[in-house]
């Protein structure tokens, strides 16, 4: 029998728990996965292919340099003893016989030794020669033949002068002309040849006449562009001062020539204009005169200083055929003093001096070369700036850097006894072949701008070119100054866009100087385009101003013809128009305040003192009645008396009526004094009229009647009007009591009758002139009324009594005046009611012609009067 056991409990147990969690699926875990490769763990393969295939762009290609080497010429001295035996083999008869061939063979021995000996270095082709030291070196082995190539070009003994000009300065005329500056420097030892290289003699001018020579000739040419330029011409040197200092002079200058120097820039240059050919030639020999120069053992005029010779090209416009902006161009020849050794030269004292200065300036100017040939070569040991210790150096700077073209002729003799010199010489200048320079030409650099004397230049020509119209020149100089406002903008415009690239076009640079000349010439017609609109803002101004004159003046003339009017109406009308006439000035004086003797009618006016506008109207009467025939003159003199009266009593206010009265009468009474005739005495104004008309008959006639009683009536209006102004009724009757006499107080009464209508006539003005025929009419009849009163004292008697109660020549009081008056009116009126026969004897009827004035006021009189 099976037996059935129970299961073996298991050693380990396995407790299975929830599954693991899962992170939420992502888009990059549910992103079809890759087939798992065979070996996970594989590192994938570098992508080299695709890392090659990427194109990376290249850095461009240095593009073709523009820089050209500095070129070097060499040019032979011919040997003297060369050329004599030359000479004398030439001079030999060909045809001399018989010849000794052993002797001919010595002759050509000795001469080609001879020449051997003389003549150390020769000329393999036109770029190199062979330098052979003598024979006495040659044994040492102390030296060997060099040859020295890398030429520009080698000037055999045997050249002429144009052919160095040809093939060296051409070039450098070339581009001066196409304003590149440009320097060209003769080196060598003494008595080489470097001045006779340079200047020539007259017979056979050197590189500078023969410059000027071409740069004339093409000026002379129409169609050429440097027919737009000018040319200036400077020269000076650089001399040792004792061997202690440098020091410049003028070589063109008038007296003292010496000039300034600062750093690199020397001040008070003289820069003369060159027109024509003879007056460059002439300063060049004035400027050989002045050199300093010695005679040596090496040179019977050896030249002691380094001279620089400096041809300007300034532009004078744009040339229509390349329509091309030229810039100033300079081109330098230098004729530096030749290097020379104590021994040979036999310098002694101050020329020993000299001579260690020139041999310093020359050592230093090949330094300078030197350093930049080293610096060339490694740009990253630096510049040495040997420059600075010479002046020399430091005045060719740019050149001595490398900036411009520069080139440089070697001159050299051939002779044996030069061979150390020429071979130092030569190894010295063979590495300078190497120097580059950059072919750009900068627009002239501040430097370069101290150096040209501009200001100067200007006022030469300006004195020096009478043929010069006088429009012209100032056109040229500001043209001059536009040119040196381009260039510093161009520099800065060059300075400040360092980043861009060099302009090795000339198209560009030239578009770069229009532009900024365009810039400037747009700067300038802005400001006149301010200008021009302030100026207009002040002409309309102007203008409207001058239209408000304009209607001012037109109202006032207007005005002043309707015074005139005015004044010519009131010449017809008496009274009436004259009140007008006031009312129209006081009108013309509130408008347009014209007469400041109508502004104070007007301010008495506006007084509403009864008295001043009387007075007011009474000066305006007399000044309208002025010119009035005879009739109107009688109202003057009694206006005149009103206004006196009136004067009086304005200066009477601070003081007692009695004076006012008192001076009033003591007027008429001297008028009364003196006047012959009884009537005259009571009116004694116009007796004295009456004088002037008629002294036959001393009595009125009608028409001076009536005007008499026409001054009587203002008269009596004028005074009443003053003393009511002036004291109160009570007092004022008191007053005229005591102080007039019994005859006179009746008119006082009157008077005092009157002003009531007076106070009614104070204001307006207005009604002054309305109510003034009133009064007329009603005083008319007062006096009618009282003239019986006045009858019965006959004048006789009236005299007599006043005789007994008055000393003789006592003054009558103003109301006796009055008084009298009225009695005269009276008899007048009586004279007028029934013709006269003769009264006494003394009076014949005279009728005398009446003017139209009178008429015209006996008329208003009458109708006024009732008569
Ligand atoms: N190529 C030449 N042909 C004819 N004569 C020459 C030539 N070169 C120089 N001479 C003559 O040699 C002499 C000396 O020349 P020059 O005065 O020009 O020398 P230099 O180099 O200027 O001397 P220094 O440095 O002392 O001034 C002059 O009389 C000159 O006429």
């Amino acid at each position: 029998m099976e037996e059935f056991s129970p299961m073996p409990c298991p050693s380990t147990v396995t407790v299975r728990r929830n599954p693991p969690r899962k992170a939420r699926a992502t888009p990059y875990t549910t992103a079809a996965k890759p087939p798992p490769s065979s070996n996970s763990h594989d590192v994938p393969s570098f992508p080299i292919d695709e890392i090659l295939s990427i194109q990376i762009p290249l850095p461009e290609p240095p593009k073709p340099s523009a820089s050209e080497s500095l070129k070097i010429f060499l040019r032979i001295k011919p040997l003297r003893v060369y050329s004599k035996v030359t000479a004398a083999a030439k001079s030999r008869p060909r045809n001399v016989w018989p010849q000794n061939p052993s002797k001919k063979q010595n002759v050509a021995k000795e001469s080609r030794s001879k020449k051997s000996e003389e003549a150390c270095i020769a000329l393999n082709d036109s770029y190199s020669v062979t330098l052979t030291p003598p024979q006495a070196l040659q044994e040492l082995k102390r030296s060997k033949t060099e040859v020295f190539e890398g030429f520009s070009h080698v000037f055999p003994a045997d050249c002429s002068q144009s052919d160095v000009y040809g093939k060296m300065v051409q070039p450098l005329l070339e581009d001066f002309l196409n304003g590149k500056s440009g320097m060209l420097a003769a080196l060598g030892p003494s008595g080489s040849g470097k001045t006779h290289t340079v200047f020539g003699t007259p017979k056979d001018p050197g590189v500078v006449p023969l410059t000027l020579r071409q740069i004339f000739k093409k000026r002379d040419e129409t169609s050429s562009p440097v027919s737009l330029r000018s040319f200036y011409l400077s020269i000076f040197e650089i001399c040792s001062e004792r061997g202690k200092g440098e020091k410049a002079y003028d070589l063109l200058g008038d007296g003292s020539s010496e000039l300034s120097v600062q750093q690199s820039t020397i001040r008070g240059l003289k820069e003369v204009p060159i027109r024509n050919l003879e007056e460059a030639e002439s300063l060049i020999g004035q400027a050989m005169l002045k050199r300093a120069t010695a005679t040596t053992n090496s040179n019977s005029q050896s030249s002691r200083s380094q001279c620089i010779i400096n041809i300007r090209a300034a532009s004078d416009g744009v040339s229509n055929e390349t329509k091309v902006q030229s810039t100033d161009a300079m081109l330098t020849i230098v004729d530096l003093a030749g290097a020379e050794r104590e021994k040979r030269t036999g310098n002694q004292g101050e020329r020993l001096v000299e001579s260690n200065f020139i041999n310093n300036t020359s050592m230093v100017f090949g330094q300078c070369l030197r350093s930049l040939l080293e610096y060339q070569k490694n740009r990253k040991k630096g510049f040495q700036k040997h420059h600075q210790n010479s002046l020399l150096t430091r005045y060719l700077r740019d050149y001595l850097e490398g900036k411009k073209r520069m080139a440089l002729i070697i001159t050299v003799k051939a002779g044996e006894e030069d061979y150390l010199d020429t071979s130092y010489l030569l190894k010295q200048a063979s590495p300078y072949m190497k120097i580059k320079f950059d072919n750009i030409e900068e627009v002239c650099n501040k430097r370069q701008l101290k150096t040209f004397p501009r200001v100067e230049k200007n006022k030469k020509m300006k004195l020096s070119a009478p043929k010069t119209s006088q429009i012209a020149e100032p056109v040229a100089g500001e043209k001059n100054q536009i040119t040196q406002e381009v260039n510093l903008e161009g520099k800065k415009a060059h300075q400040t866009d360092k980043s861009s690239p060099k302009l090795e076009d000339n198209n560009e640079r030239e578009h770069i100087i229009m532009r900024n000349f365009a810039k400037v010439v747009w700067n300038v017609l802005k400001q006149y385009n301010e200008k021009l609109k302030v100026a207009e803002g002040d002409i309309c101004s102007l203008k409207e101003r001058l239209k408000n004159e304009q209607l001012k003046s037109r109202e006032l003339e207007t005005e002043l013809t309707s015074l005139k009017s005015s004044c010519l109406f009131s010449k017809s009308n008496l009274a009436e128009p004259c009140l007008h006439e006031v009312e129209a000035l006081v009108h013309a004086k509130e408008q347009l305040e014209i007469d400041t003797s109508l502004a104070n009618a007007d301010t008495n006016v506006d007084d509403d003192d009864p008295c001043d506008l009387i007075e007011s109207r009474s000066e305006v009467t007399a000044e309208g009645c002025s010119e009035s025939p005879v009739p109107h003159k009688s109202l003057v003199p009694g206006l005149g008396n009103e206004e006196i009266s009136c004067g009086e009593q304005e200066c009477a206010k601070e003081d007692d009526s009695c004076n006012l009265i008192d001076s009033t009468s003591e007027v008429t009474a001297e008028e009364y004094n003196e006047s012959p005739v009884p009537n005259k005495n009571v009116v004694p104004d116009l007796a004295n009229e009456q004088e002037c008309d008629n002294q036959i008959d001393p009595t009125p006639s009608p028409e001076q009647a009536e005007v008499s009683l026409i001054n009587n009536r203002l008269s009596n209006i004028q005074t009443k009007s003053a003393v009511s102004c002036r004291f109160p009724d009570s007092e004022k009757q008191e007053r005229l009591k005591r102080l007039l006499p019994a005859s006179s107080r009746l008119l006082a009464e009157d008077m005092n009758d009157l002003e009531i209508k007076d106070k009614q006539i104070e204001k307006p003005q207005v009604k002054l002139a309305e109510t003034r025929d009133q009064e007329k009419t009603e005083s008319t009849k007062s006096r009618e009324i009282e003239i019986p009163a006045r009858e019965a004292e006959p004048a006789s008697t009236k005299k007599q009594r006043n005789e007994q109660k008055k000393p003789r020549r006592r003054l009558q009081p103003a109301s006796s005046v009055l008084l009298t008056r009225e009695i005269n009116t009276l008899e007048i009126e009586d004279d007028v009611a029934e013709p006269k026969g003769t009264r006494g004897g003394k009076k014949t009827i005279v009728t005398q012609p009446r003017s139209q004035g009178s008429v015209t006021l006996l008329r208003l009189l009458t109708s006024n009067l009732h008569l």
